[in-house]
C-alpha cells in the first residue's frame, strides 16, 4: 500500500474520525519524526500530534490513546526493544499502528497493521526515506481529517527536494572539508536551528556528533538561545547554524547577528543559500529538515574522515548490557 491508501484504509476504519496521531521512536528514527510533529502542530485545527521516545510512550502512555489513534513507529533496524514494545502496546490499546523500518525481517512488523519498507543509502530518492514518507503520511492524515489547502503545493516539493539536495551537497562537499580541518582537535559543538528543523539540531548532536563521533553536542533552539545559552558565546567554541527558509528564518538570522558580533566559530547552512526557495512558500519550511539532515551528512563524513574516527564506531551500542 502507498502513503494514500494507508491513510484512506483507515480512515474507513475509524468512522468516529482519526483524533490523534503519534509519532514514536528512537534516536535517529526520532529525529526524523520532528517534521511531521511540527507539522501538525503548525497546521491542523483539530487533529492532535504527540511525539514520545519510545520507552517514555510505553511507560507513560497518553491517555487520549485508543481507537481514534494513528501511531507511526519507525525503527531502521526494526528490532530496537523500546520501539517494538511501544507498537505493540499501542495496538493493546486499539489504536491503528504504521511501522517504518529498512529491514524485512523486522519484529515491528509484527505489530504494525500498515508498514513501509523504505529505501535507504545515498543513492535512494529522499522522497522514499523515512523522514519524507512520515511528513507524507501526516500531510494526508491531515487532508483526509480536516483539509488541508497545500496538499499539492506539498507534493511539487517532495518531488524537487532531492534534486534540490544533491545540488547542495555537491556545493558544500569542499565547504565541509575546510570545516573539517579546522574544526579536527575540537570537543564541543553547539547546533542551532529553529522550525521544523529543530529535531535535526538534537539529531545532529546526539546520533552524528556523540554517538558516531563521541564528541560533546548541544542543540539549541534559535529562538532559546537568547535566553540562556548566549551567555557562553565567545571567540572560542563552535556554533553550527541551520538557516530555514520560512517563517522561522527570522528567529536564525537574529543568531546569525548575534554570533557574527561575538564568536568566530561559526558554521552557517544556509537552506535558502542552497536552494530551496524553488519550493512554495506555503509549504518550503516543512523540507528545511529533509534537505539539511543530507547535508549534514556530508559535512559528518568529513569530519569523521579527518578525525579518523569511523562513523559506525560504538563502545556500547550492541557491545555491554545497557
Ligand atoms: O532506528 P532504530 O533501528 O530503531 O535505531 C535506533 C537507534 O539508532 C540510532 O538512532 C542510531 O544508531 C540510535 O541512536 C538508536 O539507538
Amino acid at each position: 500500500m502507498n502513503v494514500n491508501q494507508v491513510v484512506q484504509s483507515i480512515r474507513e476504519k475509524v468512522a468516529e474520525g482519526i483524533s490523534e496521531v503519534y509519532f514514536v521512536a528512537c534516536g535517529g528514527s526520532l529525529v526524523d519524526m520532528y517534521p511531521s510533529k511540527y507539522f501538525l502542530d503548525s497546521e491542523a485545527k483539530k487533529l492532535v500530534a504527540g511525539l514520545y521516545t519510545a520507552n517514555e510512550f510505553v511507560h507513560a502512555l497518553p491517555k487520549r490513546l485508543g481507537a481514534q489513534s494513528v501511531v507511526i513507529v519507525c525503527s531502521h533496524g526494526g528490532n530496537t526493544p523500546e520501539s517494538v514494545a511501544a507498537a505493540q502496546a499501542a495496538k493493546e490499546q486499539g489504536a491503528h499502528t504504521i511501522g517504518l523500518t529498512h529491514n524485512k525481517e523486522a519484529a515491528l512488523l509484527n505489530y504494525s497493521d500498515y508498514s513501509f519498507l523504505y529505501e535507504w543509502g545515498d543513492e535512494s530518492n529522499v522522497k522514499n526515506n523515512p523522514m519524507a514518507i512520515i511528513l507524507d503520511l501526516a500531510v494526508q492524515l491531515l487532508h483526509v481529517v480536516e483539509g488541508y489547502a497545500h496538499v499539492e503545493a506539498f507534493q511539487k516539493g517532495l518531488e524537487s527536494i532531492n534534486g534540490i539536495i544533491n545540488q547542495g551537497k555537491k556545493q558544500v562537499a569542499p565547504r565541509a572539508r575546510v570545516f573539517a580541518d579546522k574544526y579536527r582537535n575540537e570537543e564541543l559543538y553547539y547546533i542551532l536551528t529553529s522550525g521544523a528543523s529543530y529535531g535535526h539540531a538534537y539529531g545532529f548532536a546526539i546520533c552524528s556528533l556523540m554517538e558516531m563521533q563521541w564528541l560533546n553536542a548541544a542543540a539549541i533552539h534559535s529562538g532559546e538561545y537568547f535566553h540562556g545559552p548566549f551567555e557562553v558565546t565567545d571567540k572560542e567554541t563552535p556554533f553550527i547554524l541551520m538557516m530555514n527558509e520560512g517563517r522561522t528564518r527570522a528567529l536564525d538570522e537574529r543568531a546569525q547577528t548575534f554570533l557574527n558580533q561575538y564568536a568566530e566559530k561559526v558554521e552557517v547552512i544556509d537552506a535558502k543559500e542552497l536552494g530551496i526557495g524553488t519550493i512554495a512558500d506555503e509549504v518550503v519550511e516543512f523540507f528545511n529538515p529533509v534537505l539539511f539532515y543530507s547535508i549534514i551528512c556530508v559535512y559528518r563524513e568529513a569530519l569523521a574522515e579527518v578525525r579518523n574516527h569511523p562513523l559506525e564506531t560504538r563502545r556500547y551500542m550492541g557491545k555491554v548490557a545497557y
